[in-house]
């Protein structure tokens, strides 16, 4: 019986090595540190975020543009230039997402950030529409709403003493996101807000623990995990809150109920959408975007505002000429931001992208080539995990002379025309580009103008000292430290 399975386990390692020798073979050609028989250059990783990020930058300053690593048995490929990223992203067509995105389905299900296909193609067209520019310019006085609350929550801190503005930001921006996607008041939730803003961070932690955790990949050991169990626990918090919310939400869009809101909710959209046959999305496929619009929108946006001050603080010369852009705007007047003001704030929008270019909200993206890839002499083999690295592309030598400065005029439209437009892809590129851009630009553009016309930002800690660490989300580890105090108090109030 025992030689029986013995000869069983051979069989399936051979056939298991034979399916893989495509993979082995391409990959042992790729440039790259040495690893470990079967784990491979996992422990490498193994640990905390920003153990991992630091060992990545060490990585790069070695390989220049691509590193082969194995974590156990998988090959992934990581893009550090902008001349291969080019040719990933526009080779769309022959790469998916790769493995890791399974990670995210028990929570986010088959969303349009997962699915791939028929279904994604479908479900992409459906919910584009509730991103139009005409939506987006009527959620623009929420979110000053929400910027004015902000700025008043603020006001103990204006004191000129350190402090970490990150929880201010997160409440701020998921406030704003679950009210213009589900058109949910904070006082409705009132406590059950902070458990689901908990219970999104941990769960994003979870995929990101199964990242690194090499056995915590196969399902069969996850299953019996303290992990799964963890999992389960905030699974059990987002899952309801998201149905009890949609369930209410519908009956009164059914009902026809009106109410006092003038501005279109992503829901309604999602209910409203039909397909070419006339289907819409199922109640099943409406949880599953929305739950993927708070993960996907939240932190992304929280950390821009977050490293932009950072930024800003360490740099007033730059700080005052957009202060100065603020004040052509606005003047003396205290009134609200709109659409249109947000369109006369050139200057920001560089800052903005700056601050995208050298902390990217989202650091990595994961593609998998369903046939092999060419660069240069290199050969990326079908089925191993491509990591483009965005944030090294970000700072490519060859794309941007001074790499590691904060420098807005890099976004003057004479620089951007001198490079590749793969030298720049916070939002990623083609058909799986991010449907909130457009939302997030603008969310974070009136958050920022509305704290610079009352704080001045100050920050003492250098962009080198930055701790940072990569989950989903870029973060800083140290916090998003920074002074405020209050500025022109006179012409202000
Ligand atoms: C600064 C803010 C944001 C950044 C930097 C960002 C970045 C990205 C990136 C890089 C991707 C591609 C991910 C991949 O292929 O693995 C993506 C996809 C996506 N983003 Fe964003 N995002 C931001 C804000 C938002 C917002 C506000 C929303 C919605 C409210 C959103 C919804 C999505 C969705 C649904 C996808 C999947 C699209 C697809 O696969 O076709 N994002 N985002």
């Amino acid at each position: 019986m025992l030689s029986l399975i013995l000869i069983w386990v051979l069989i399936v390692m051979i056939c298991y090595q034979y399916r893989r020798r495509n993979i082995v073979l391409l990959g042992s050609k790729l440039p790259g540190p040495k690893g470990h028989p079967i784990i491979g250059h996992a422990l490498m990783f193994y640990g905390k975020p920003e153990k991992a990020f630091k060992k990545f930058n060490q990585l790069s300053k070695q390989f220049k543009e691509i590193i082969a690593l194995w974590i156990g048995p998988q090959l992934h490929v990581v893009i550090l230039c902008a001349k291969y990223t080019e040719i990933i992203l526009k080779n769309s067509r022959s790469t998916v997402k790769s493995e890791e995105y399974q990670f995210l389905k028990s929570w986010l299900g088959d969303s349009i950030l997962i699915s791939e296909g028929a279904k994604f193609r479908r479900n992409k067209k459906l919910l584009t529409p509730s991103f139009h520019v005409l939506n987006l310019k009527q959620y623009t006085h929420v979110f000053g709403e929400y910027a004015q609350k902000l700025n008043c929550d603020l006001e103990e801190k204006a004191n000129g003493e350190e402090f970490d503005i990150h929880p201010f930001l997160s409440l701020t921006t998921m406030y704003v996101l679950l009210e213009t996607s589900l058109g949910v008041k904070t006082e409705t939730l009132g406590v059950d807000a902070l458990d689901y803003a908990e219970a999104v961070e941990r769960l994003g932690r979870c995929a990101h623990q199964r990242v690194y955790k090499v056995w915590l990949r196969f399902n069969a050991i996850f299953r019996f995990s303290k992990l799964r169990q963890t999992q389960e626990k905030y699974l059990k918090v987002v899952h309801p809150l998201t149905e009890r919310v949609i369930a209410e939400r519908k009956k009164s869009y059914l009902n026809g109920d009106s109410d006092e809101r003038s501005w279109p909710l992503f829901i309604d959209g999602f209910f409203k959408a039909r397909d070419e046959q006339g289907q819409g999305l199922s109640d099943q496929e409406i949880k599953d975007e929305v739950m993927t619009m708070m993960f996907a929108g939240q932190d992304t946006t929280t950390v821009s505002v977050g490293f932009a001050l950072s930024l800003l603080g360490l740099n007033p010369d730059i700080q005052d000429k957009l202060v100065m852009e603020i004040d052509k705007v606005f003047g003396d007047s205290e009134r609200a931001l709109d659409y249109e003001d947000c369109k006369n704030l050139p200057y920001m929008e560089q800052v903005i992208q700056e601050t995208w270019r050298l902390y990217p909200p989202i650091p990595l993206m994961g593609k998998m080539p369903t046939e092999d890839i060419q660069l240069d002499e290199y050969t990326l083999p079908k089925g191993c995990t491509i990591a483009v690295m965005i944030m090294k592309v970000h700072r490519d030598p060859s794309q941007y002379p001074r790499p590691n400065v904060f420098d807005p005029d890099n976004f003057l439209p004479e620089r951007i025309k001198q490079r590749s437009p793969y030298s720049f892809i916070p939002f990623s590129a083609g058909h799986r580009t991010c449907i909130g851009q457009r939302y997030a630009m603008l969310l974070i553009k009136v958050l920022l103008a509305n704290i610079l016309r009352r704080y001045t930002v100050t920050s003492t800690v250098p962009m080198k000292e930055f701790q940072l660490a990569a989950q989903t989300t870029l973060k800083r580890k140290d916090g998003f430290r920074i002074r405020l105090r209050k500025r022109h108090i006179e012409t202000i109030h």
